[in-house]
């Protein structure tokens, strides 16, 4: 349960001598009812854990394809409570670890304390809170380490090395590095300078490095996990669920784990 969940996972990936890939997804696009089986979907094709985006109204870090796909969940009338007990109701189903990516106002709303029960409650392994610094995590840190859940922290490609250093430093369940300056989205091409910046975050960091934003294709996530200890890939893989695409994605999840070409 919990941090634990989340740490086996990563040690399980790195006994196999494999990469990590967490898929994004944006809880309730599409309706609540099809989350379970879009997480089975996403578990048996060898997905090492899901980030889950709670709908918002104001997501600043992210960029057309998640924006929209949020704006679908809200139209559908989905909330932070009702994806919480859709997820207490499956969560038994589900072996990989889920990890929550949610906006400040959201949890605010919810009041700490309670959504910090509520996330364990329903099996929440780790959160992520894009718009929280690391001088403001109090608001939150205490409730989620009396849940045992990992507060995931990001660190940025204009983050100065100290500030990276500062991050790393009793970081929880892995690093979520950000290779792009701007919001959520596809790139080009992998740059240098970005592997330099994962070898650079990975050098000071005790948890796991998994490299975000604008990784879409296996070339990238086979790129990127030669500087770090996996991938999250959300805008992508919103695009190919939504055209049911469904061997693209087992197709980007393999590549984590070296075992496609293309
Ligand atoms: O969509 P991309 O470019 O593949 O980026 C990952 C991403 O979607 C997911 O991790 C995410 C969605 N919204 C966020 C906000 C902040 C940090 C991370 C995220």
């Amino acid at each position: 349960m919990g941090k634990e969940r989340l740490e086996q996972a990563f040690e399980k990936c790195s006994q196999k001598g494999e990469k990590a890939f967490i898929p994004y997804i944006m809880a309730g696009d599409g309706g609540l009812d099809i989350l379970k089986q879009q997480l089975l979907f996403l578990q048996e094709a060898g997905a090492d854990a899901v980030e889950l985006g709670i709908p918002f109204s104001d997501p600043v870090a992210d960029g057309p394809v998640i924006q929209e796909a949020g704006k679908r969940a809200l139209q559908q009338g989905v909330s932070l409570r009702g994806i919480l007990e859709t997820l207490t109701s499956i969560r038994t189903e589900i072996k990989i670890p889920i990890i929550l990516m949610t906006y400040l106002n959201p949890v605010f709303t919810y009041g700490a304390g309670q959504f910090a029960a509520d996330c364990a409650a329903a099996g929440v392994d780790g959160c992520i809170i894009p718009d929280m610094p690391l001088e403001e995590e109090g608001i939150i840190s205490g409730e989620l380490k009396q849940s045992g859940i990992a507060l995931v922290r990001l660190v940025t490609l204009t983050s100065p090395a100290e500030r990276i250093k500062k991050i790393a430093d009793g970081a929880e369940g892995f690093l979520y590095a950000v290779t792009i300056k701007g919001t959520t989205g596809a790139r080009d091409h992998f740059e240098e300078e970005t592997g330099r910046f994962l070898q650079q975050v990975r050098s000071v960091s005790n948890v796991p490095v998994l490299a975000g934003f604008g990784i879409s294709t296996p070339q990238h996530v086979r790129e990127a996990g030669k500087y770090c200890d996996g991938t999250v890939v959300g805008s992508k893989i919103i695009q190919l669920l939504s055209a049911a695409a469904f061997n693209e994605i087992t197709d980007l999840i393999q590549a984590a784990k070296g075992k496609v070409l293309s």
